[in-house]
Order: C-alpha cells, then sequence, then structure tokens
C-alpha cells in the first residue's frame, strides 16, 4: 500500500464495521465523512500510522487498546486477506482480542510470540519526548508487556492528547494496576510516602464496587504535581517500587512515535530522530 506524502489527499472507503460484508465500496476524502470532528481526527491519525509503519513483511503484530485502535484494525484489514492471511495478531486485553477475531484477522498471544514486529496502541496523553499515560481502560499491563516486546512502538490519538507534559488534560491521575489484597496499603504508601494525596481506588460505573483488569487486578489513579510529571520516570519508578503494584501506566522513552489526528484534518507527527524528538505535519484534506 502507498504511503501518503505530505500534502496529499487521502481517500479512502466509507467506513463501516470491519465484519460486515459489502460491495464495493465508493472512495470519499478521508475528512467528509459521517464522524465527529474527534473521530475522524482519532481516524485518521491510526490511517496514517498503519500506512506508515505497517509494511507486507510485518508478520507479529501488537493491536492494543480503546476507542483509537479499532480504526487501526480497520485500516490494517483494508490492506487486505492476501497480505493478512499469513500474519499473527496479538492482543493487549479483551476488547483488541474481540476486534481481531470480528475482523477475521489471526489471533496469537505474547507467550507464543516474544518478539513483535510492531504494536500500534492508544494514549491517555503524550508529552514532548513521547512519554505517556494509558491505562484509562484500564489494560496498560498488557500494554505495556506489548510495547515492550515490539520492535517498533508507536502511538496514535486525537490531538486533544497532544500535550507538553503529562497529566495537563488528563487529570484523573496515573493508572496503577494492584493486586486486590494490597490495595489499601498500596493506597496509604501514595498518600503518605509518596504524596499523592487525592490518589483513589477506581470504581466500576455499571458493577458495585471496584474496577476489576482483564488480569483480576485493581486500578488505582494517582494524580501528581505538575513538577514531579515534569519528571514522569522518576513517578513511575517510585510507585513500581511499592509492594503490590503490578504495573504503572507511565510508559517512558517506549515509543518511536506518536500520531494526532487534528480537528483541520491534518496529522502531527513526532517521531524520534537519534535522541530527539522531530515534530512533522501531514496535511489529509
Ligand atoms: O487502558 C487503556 C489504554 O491505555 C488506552 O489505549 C488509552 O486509555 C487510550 O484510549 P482512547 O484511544 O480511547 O483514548
Amino acid at each position: 500500500m502507498p504511503l501518503p506524502h505530505v500534502g496529499e489527499v487521502l481517500t479512502t472507503p466509507v467506513p463501516r464495521p470491519v465484519s460486515m460484508p459489502g460491495p464495493t465500496e465508493p472512495t470519499t476524502p478521508l475528512t467528509m465523512s459521517k464522524l465527529s470532528p474527534i473521530e475522524q481526527s482519532k481516524r485518521l491519525a491510526a490511517y496514517i500510522a498503519v500506512d506508515k509503519h505497517i509494511f507486507p513483511e510485518h508478520k507479529i503484530i501488537g493491536i492494543g487498546s480503546g476507542s483509537t485502535v479499532p480504526y487501526v484494525v480497520e485500516r490494517i484489514v483494508q490492506q487486505g486477506k492476501e497480505l493478512n492471511k499469513d500474519r499473527v495478531f496479538i492482543p493487549t486485553g479483551f476488547q483488541s482480542k474481540e476486534l481481531i477475531i470480528s475482523s477475521n484477522l489471526n489471533l496469537g498471544d505474547v507467550d507464543q510470540f516474544p518478539t513483535i514486529d510492531v504494536t500500534i496502541d492508544g494514549a491517555d496523553e503524550v508529552d514532548l519526548e513521547l512519554n505517556c499515560i494509558k491505562g484509562g481502560g484500564a489494560c496498560h499491563l498488557r500494554e505495556k508487556v506489548l510495547a515492550e516486546a515490539a520492535k517498533t512502538f508507536i502511538l496514535v490519538a486525537d490531538y486533544r492528547k497532544n500535550v507538553e507534559y503529562l497529566g495537563t488534560a488528563f487529570t484523573p491521575g496515573v493508572p496503577i494496576e494492584v493486586v486486590p489484597f494490597a490495595y489499601a496499603k498500596v493506597l496509604q504508601n501514595l498518600h503518605h510516602v509518596l504524596g499523592s494525596r487525592t490518589a483513589a481506588l477506581r470504581m466500576a460505573k455499571a458493577k458495585a464496587g471496584p474496577v476489576v483488569s482483564d488480569n483480576g487486578n485493581f486500578i488505582i489513579d494517582a494524580p501528581f504535581s505538575r513538577e514531579e510529571m515534569m519528571n514522569p520516570y522518576s513517578v513511575m519508578a517510585r510507585i513500581k517500587m511499592l509492594t503490590g503494584v503490578v504495573e504503572v501506566g507511565l510508559f517512558c522513552h517506549m515509543a518511536q512515535a506518536a500520531y494526532f489526528g487534528n480537528q483541520d484534518g491534518s496529522v502531527t507527527v513526532k517521531r524520534m530522530e537519534g535522541s530527539q524528538v522531530v515534530e512533522e505535519h501531514i496535511t489529509a484534506p
């Protein structure tokens, strides 16, 4: 599949649920669909990230979680059955597992494939150095394993997630997965030792009691000050030292690039070039 160039008009079939068969679809400019502006920007970021990073030689592909990732899978499906028949897709949780199955893609797991060619995932926020907060959907343990397993780890998001410092727009705090029997002690340590005074157990919305992750664990959301979040690696390391913590939703120095769909139909790309992050804009009218 040819890569889009800066300024190129991207055209694509009108989106439909990936599992829904249909006649040959008309080609419509990406930004002229019936999706809301936010959904359009998510889709734009996802499509360009797939076009730029998922090549025919990539056979083991990690699929992240969240509301942007369905567009990643949609674009992968558009690469065609011939390319996808020899590929294996590794999910980061229940949602992406269902997505892979319903898209008729081959499902695998990271214990069979501990080395992944490319993982593409969403993010709750991404900072200037490509550090990010993940775990707004409680999937960050598996997501981090798949990010580490990947030769290339790519983030996709809409423009609201593109920030200077983590914790700017995503305010619930750092998601922390903890083993259930240790949650009260971890909370106490967060409040009194690490100074996250409002850290709280994440409660379920349509169930009495706490959110339970795909791994059977609880989630704590722990806010930290702007000053502390300017050094997310240090925050992550201190949380990770607390006994009972399984994983922290701060991904530091892991992503090679992040794609943000903008409201004007362009995509902002931040990518590592050596040890520097460079930024460019791709226009997809
Ligand atoms: O646990 C959830 C994941 O880290 C998601 O990738 C993250 O919350 C972003 O999701 P969305 O694309 O829906 O904003």
